[in-house]
């Protein structure tokens, strides 16, 4: 590594990766990106071969077209308002081609090891067996590939004598057809699955511990999320608005067979399903209870309910896992979360970013987008960070603020609220700007003066 040089190296190319590759290299930074695939879209591409991708053949994204889009690459007006995985993995591949950043990808690599450096930098190890110097690292591996099955596991399931299995494992309707099929959890796995096994299984369960306010896609025959998601408006208005729509279009979730929620309206991240509230409606689908325990065939359920049962998927969520990092540098499996300042900035490691660590109310590309955005501008030395204390305030203020609003759940983590966090990301940009640099190590200005230099305006 030359004094002047000044590398910087993306973890994955899916949606959040791509973003900040189109950021970075547009600056003129010199960008690395690592993509276990020979593809960019990560999540998004059904079959991936990465083998960590979560998508099934029937997926379809729960946010509308115009609320996923990157600002400056509209999706093709000829999608639907909620597009299929394929359309979304072709549009990411599109969107890299228009931008011209895909020779930064190294497809096929992966990332094994991150250490940090006594000097700053960090050794980044490839699956290649080579370790190269960066000066600067973005983590964005996603988080929604590593699975949470429940812990502990329910009594018995050793003894169950049906399969087992979690929705990561879920890629198609042969996998449920003629099976008497129980699908647990009711966040936007489980709503996908559970429509899918009741046109394909020969019996289907939905096992609730808890209610949730299910969204249908459209209300007023808009997408959902345009009526009420502008950054302008503050949340007091939005989700009051929002929950009378709801209310008004679906009516209690009891109606539907469900346990009432226990929580509410924008409380939990949205479960968002129009389809599911039709197929309950028909029969095809049977609420049950949470599961108590397996015994033999049978999965037995809290109130006292036992089906038969051929197999049993769990869509419980997943974890936030870096296994690129050393456990004692950082590990964010006990409480599934990590703390960032802006959800983005490592407080404590200087160079180390991370890209797209968030569960929105809404899409997460744009989000990736304006996060890329703040990261180059202090790569740059033009966004400079509060000092420590500043930051650790401004983690534990968001932690409280999380706990308070939302149910209390691992899934619940690292969630934000997209417009406010879109709106949030966009003044600290601003703020950061105005503020003196090198209020804290972890401000150090990561350009050299030449690579700064090299930096188009
Ligand atoms: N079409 C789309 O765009 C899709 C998007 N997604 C997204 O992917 C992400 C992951 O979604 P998903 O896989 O559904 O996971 P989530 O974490 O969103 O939901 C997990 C569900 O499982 C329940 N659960 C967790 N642990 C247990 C347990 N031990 N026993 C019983 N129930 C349990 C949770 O309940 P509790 O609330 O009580 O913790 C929750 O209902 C989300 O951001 C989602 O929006 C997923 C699928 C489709």
């Amino acid at each position: 590594m030359s004094a002047n040089s000044f590398r910087v190296c993306v973890v994955g190319a899916g949606s959040s990766g791509i973003a900040a590759v189109k950021v970075l290299a547009e600056r003129g930074i010199d960008v690395d990106c690592c993509e276990l695939s020979d593809r960019v879209g990560g999540n998004w591409v059904w079959g991936n071969r990465n083998g960590v991708s979560a998508a099934y053949r029937s997926l379809h994204i729960n946010t509308s077209r115009q609320r996923m889009e990157f600002s400056d690459f509209p999706m093709p007006a000829n999608l639907p308002d909620f597009a299929r995985h394929d359309q979304i993995a072709d549009y990411f591949a599109a969107y890299t081609e228009h931008f011209g950043f895909g020779d930064r990808i190294r497809f096929g690599t992966g990332v094994t090891h991150v250490e940090p450096q006594p000097d700053g930098s960090f050794a980044v190890t490839l699956s290649t067996g080579d370790t190269e110097r960066y000066d600067a690292v973005l983590v964005a591996n996603g988080h929604h590939w590593d699975p949470r099955l429940p812990e502990p596991m329910f009594p018995g399931v050793e003894g169950f004598r049906g399969e087992v299995m979690h929705s990561h494992s879920y890629t198609e309707e042969s996998q449920l057809a003629g099976r008497r099929v129980v699908v647990v959890g009711m966040g936007n796995s489980a709503m996908d699955i559970a429509v899918d096994a009741s046109y394909h299984a020969a019996e289907t369960y939905l096992s609730a511990r808890r209610g949730v306010h299910v969204i249908p896609k459209y209300v007023w025959g808009k997408p959902y999320d345009q009526i009420a998601g502008k950054e302008w408006l503050p949340s007091a208005l939005r989700w009051p608005v929002a929950r009378r729509l709801m209310a008004a279009a679906t009516g209690p979730m009891t109606r539907y067979g469900l346990p009432a929620p226990d929580h509410k309206f924008a409380q939990a991240h949205p479960t968002m399903s129009s389809r599911i509230l039709d197929r309950l409606a028909h029969g095809a689908i049977t609420p049950v209870p949470n599961i108590e325990r397996f015994d033999g065939d049978d999965v037995v359920f809290a109130d006292g309910r036992r089906v038969a049962a051929d197999l049993v998927v769990f869509c419980t969520g997943y974890k936030i896992s870096f296994p690129f990092f050393d456990r004692d540098f950082l590990d964010p499996s006990g409480d599934n979360e990590i703390r960032l300042y802006r959800r983005v900035f490592h407080p404590a490691v200087p160079g180390l970013y991370f890209v797209g660590l968030v569960q929105p109310l809404g899409a997460i590309m744009p989000i990736a987008e304006r996060q890329a955005l703040l990261i180059a501008d202090h790569l740059q030395g033009r966004y400079h960070l509060p000092g420590a204390a500043a930051m650790e305030r401004e983690i534990d203020t968001h932690r409280r603020r999380i706990s308070r609003r939302y149910v209390a759940s691992k899934r619940h983590t690292i969630q934000v609220d997209y417009d406010d966090y879109m709106r949030d990301l966009r003044l600290e940009r601003r703020r950061g700007a105005r503020r003196p640099a090198g209020r804290t190590p972890a401000d150090r200005p990561v350009a050299s003066a030449a690579a700064r230099e090299e930096i188009p305006a």
